[in-house]
């Protein structure tokens, strides 16, 4: 593997005590400060600085670019080092938990407040270098400087915290000794780890733009809290060849002298590249999501993407000319070979076009849908509806084992993939349908479908509040809950904890490793009077 610096990678945990904030990213990263984070526990804050004592932090009475020394005491779902001045909780970016930092005082609102960090007095022994030399401007990853089986200890516990704060729920302490049917709660097991937690992402995204200063084209990321570009050429997370043809695919938009989008004009053509490789397959697409019909010299644009990247099987155009800092527009036209690209997951096969979900860490993939596979404890016998089915993956993995598998699913794309997917691994006990899953099962309950074990998993929203109703009304046995967002997760679950559901046992799944991300399962059972 390729670091910035050499050895930046190595762990640091016996560096001298003493840090200076790079001016860099640390002021950089005020734009960030406004929204409250969660998952704050309590500390002390002590300041031998200026003004501010703490007696006075206690009443209240602090204000913007005070000086203090504080211990960072947990980290919000964001990735924010949190801290406590008195009762008040302060977030401050780039810090972990151990640290003690000076600190500035920044945005002090009524009940929480930011501060930028100034000085590490004492690192904490979880911390490690940041191997990536963009790290500290960088907004995809937040926790490289995070030893990772303390990110995966961390991650475990946001699951804890959020199932006891937000869910209301028991959680079992002794979470590897205890057996399902002597648990007074919720068994929240160790977070399934990644064997090699780099390179794994099979799908880059990178927004386009004009270097202001040369004018150059660039491509890369939004800076941490803010929408400016910073070109990037090696990113540490994405797998190899999605690197390499993100360089090349950028190099030919230079050299054909495209326009750049320009999100404040709202002028220029070409506003994101994306490119999706399979793991199994080696299949890659390139997608170019552009302000426009038109791409000029669109010949020599095919041309040199086939000659220099010659795993490329689809070359697709998504045209988005709306204002907005949604991705993708609603048209997508194949400009050369297929119009999807197939990779495999545990042996089924998969089409993926350009809109679709899929996981962006195969490995790991496979990792959390055993797990859910697991928990719908399937004989051969049962009837499963999988809500948010994206393009049939959860399904088809639970179809091997069922009597018959529904899926629902909002993307009309992702219902085409999903039914030829399928046909493709010649699995034919499943019915897919496009729309809502909350208006989708209302409906097939009202036609008599009813189900054994229902699967859900939802975007970072959550489930909606119709569709829990409908669970709960339908009473399979069994309902697993895959979620990326674990605030929503135990506001869900609460709601089927009350609706007569044991939440039985919850196992954290690293799909993001080195980011704030966290994805889990949860097994739940119904709870017969
Ligand atoms: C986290 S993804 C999971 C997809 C799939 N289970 C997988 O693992 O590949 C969530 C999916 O829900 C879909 N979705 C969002 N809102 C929906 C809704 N109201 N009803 C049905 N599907 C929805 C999204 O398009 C996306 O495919």
């Amino acid at each position: 593997m390729k670091y910035g610096k050499a050895g930046r990678h190595e762990k640091d945990r016996n560096k001298p005590a003493k840090q200076t904030a790079g001016k860099s990213s640390m002021s950089r990263r005020r734009n960030s400060r406004n929204k409250q984070p969660s998952g704050v526990s309590g500390a002390s804050a002590v300041n031998n600085e200026n003004s501010v004592q703490p007696a006075a932090l206690a009443a209240g009475n602090w204000h913007a670019n005070d000086i203090v020394e504080v211990d960072i005491v947990d980290l919000t779902h964001e990735g924010q080092g949190v801290a406590r001045l008195a009762s008040y909780p302060l977030f401050v970016s780039g810090t972990i938990p151990g640290d003690r930092w000076k600190v500035k005082l920044a945005h002090l609102k009524k009940s929480y407040g930011f501060a930028e960090p100034v000085e590490l007095l004492s690192a904490s022994p979880s911390r490690i270098s940041a191997p990536c030399a963009i790290f500290d401007q960088c907004g995809g990853c937040q926790l490289q400087q995070f030893d990772y089986e303390q990110q995966l200890v961390w991650k475990r516990q946001l699951v804890v915290n959020n199932l006891l704060k937000i869910g209301k729920l028991n959680v079992v302490k002794e979470e590897s000794t205890v057996e399902v049917g002597e648990q007074t709660g919720v068994i929240v097991r160790p977070t399934i780890r990644m064997a090699h937690p780099w390179k794994y992402r099979n799908k880059s995204t990178v927004p386009v733009g004009r270097e202001e200063r040369t004018g150059q084209l660039i491509a890369g990321f939004y800076e941490r809290g803010s929408h400016e570009i910073v070109d990037m050429d090696h990113c540490l997370i994405q797998n190899e060849p999605n690197d390499e043809a993100v360089r090349v695919v950028k190099q030919i938009a230079k050299q054909l002298q495209i326009e750049p989008y320009d999100e404040r004009t709202r002028s220029g053509l070409l506003r994101h590249i994306m490119v999706r490789s399979g793991e199994v397959t080696g299949e890659m697409m390139v997608v170019l999501i552009t302000n426009g019909r038109i791409i000029p010299q669109l010949a020599e644009w095919l041309k040199r993407i086939r000659k220099e990247l010659p795993q490329v099987t689809s070359i697709v155009q998504n045209i988005n000319e709306r204002n907005t800092n949604v991705i993708f527009g609603e048209q997508t036209i194949t400009l050369w070979g297929s119009d999807i690209i197939y990779d495999e997951l545990d042996g089924i096969r998969f089409a993926i076009s350009a809109r679709s979900f899929f996981q962006v860490n195969p490995k790991q993939t496979i990792a959390l849908y055993q797990k859910a596979v697991e928990y719908a404890a399937l004989t051969g016998q049962e009837t499963v509806i999988d809500a948010y089915c994206g393009i049939g993956t959860i399904s088809l993995f639970l179809a091997r084992q069922a009597a018959h598998v529904y899926g629902v699913e909002i993307v009309p794309e992702a219902i085409e993939d999903a039914k030829r997917n399928a046909g493709l691994n010649s699995i034919n006990n499943t019915t897919f349908a496009v729309g809502a899953a909350e208006q989708v099962m209302p409906a097939w309950k009202q036609q008599g479908i009813t189900a054994d074990v229902i699967v859900v998993d939802p975007p970072r929203k959550g489930c909606d509040p119709i569709l829990l109703e409908t669970i709960i009304q339908l009473q399979p046995k069994r309902v697993v809950y895959v979620s990326c967002n674990p605030s929503t997760l135990a506001r869900d679950l609460r709601i089927l904890e009350d609706g007569g559901y044991r939440i039985v046992e919850a196992t954290p799944v690293d799909m993001f490793a080195w980011t704030s991300h966290v994805e889990s399962v949860v097994s739940m059972h119904r709870v017969d009077k």
